[in-house]
C-alpha cells in the first residue's frame, strides 16, 4: 500500500527529562505528544491497513495453539518495515527516543521493532510482561495510540500493574497522541476489552538485534 506524498515535517517533541525521571523512578511514563503530521499519517495508515485486511491475528511465540493464543490476546498486527513516509518518521522518532534514554539512563538500547495493532470490539490482551526477566532482549516497550475522541466508555485502557503485585498503577486511555513507555522486563500490563476499533503502534527497543521482527530481519536498522 502506498500513501500520497505527505511532506512530513518535524517529529513530535517529548520531554526527555520527565520521561527518563519517570522510568528511573517507577519504571513507566505516559505523555501526550504534540500533534504533528506524523501522528495523522500513522493513524491513516493503520486504518487503511486494517480496512484492506492487511493486519493478521497476533501470536505469543512460536508454534503455539491458536485457541490458547485467543484466550490471551485478540489483537491483529502488522510489522512496520519503513516502507512509507509515516513509518520512516516513526523510526526516526524512536531513534530520537533511543538516544535520549541511552544518554540519561544508559540502558544500552540498540535496535527497534514495532507493529501496528488493532483491537476490534471485544479485543483484549491479558496481563503479561513483554520480556522475560533476565532475557534482556526487549528492554523498553512503547505504545503510541492513534484514536481520536476516545471516550472512557470505549474501554480499551492500558492497565499498568506494579511489579509482582495486583496493584494497578495507572489506566491509560488510548487517545490520539498518547505515548506510554515502560521497562519491558519489569512492568506487567494488560489491555482491557475495547468497545470500538482501537489502533496503536507497539514498539520495543532491544539491547541486541537478535530475534527482530520478521519485517526487519533483512533490513538495515536506522541505528546511528
Ligand atoms: O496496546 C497496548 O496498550 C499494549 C499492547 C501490548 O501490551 C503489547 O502489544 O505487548
Ligand atoms: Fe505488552
Amino acid at each position: 500500500m502506498s500513501l500520497p506524498a505527505l511532506g512530513l515535517t518535524g517529529l513530535p517533541a517529548f520531554n526527555a527529562d520527565t520521561l527518563c525521571d519517570d522510568l528511573a523512578g517507577q519504571g513507566w511514563s505516559v505523555c501526550r505528544l504534540a500533534d504533528a503530521d506524523m501522528l495523522g499519517a500513522l493513524a491513516q495508515e493503520a486504518e487503511t491497513l486494517w480496512q484492506d485486511c492487511e493486519m493478521t491475528a497476533a501470536g505469543i511465540g512460536r508454534g503455539e495453539d491458536h485457541e490458547l493464543v485467543r484466550q490471551v490476546r485478540r489483537d491483529k498486527t502488522r510489522w512496520l518495515d519503513g516502507s512509507s513516509p509515516a513509518q520512516t518518521a516513526y523510526f526516526a522518532f524512536a531513534e530520537a527516543l533511543r538516544r535520549e534514554v541511552n544518554y540519561r539512563l544508559m540502558l544500552g538500547l540498540f535496535a527497534f521493532e514495532a507493529h501496528y495493532a488493532v483491537y476490534e470490539p471485544g479485543g483484549f490482551y491479558k496481563r503479561h510482561l513483554d520480556s522475560f526477566r533476565g532475557a534482556r532482549n526487549r528492554v523498553l516497550s512503547s505504545v503510541l495510540y492513534l484514536n481520536r475522541d476516545w471516550d472512557a466508555a470505549d474501554g480499551g485502557h492500558l492497565r499498568i500493574y506494579a511489579p509482582d503485585s495486583d496493584q494497578v498503577l495507572d489506566e491509560v486511555r488510548p487517545e490520539f497522541g498518547t505515548l506510554a513507555v515502560f521497562l519491558s522486563e519489569d512492568i506487567p500490563h494488560e489491555v482491557i476489552p475495547a468497545r470500538r476499533e482501537r489502533f496503536s503502534i507497539a514498539g520495543w527497543h532491544r539491547c541486541n538485534d537478535r530475534g527482530l521482527a520478521p519485517a526487519l530481519q533483512t533490513r538495515a536498522l536506522p541505528i546511528a
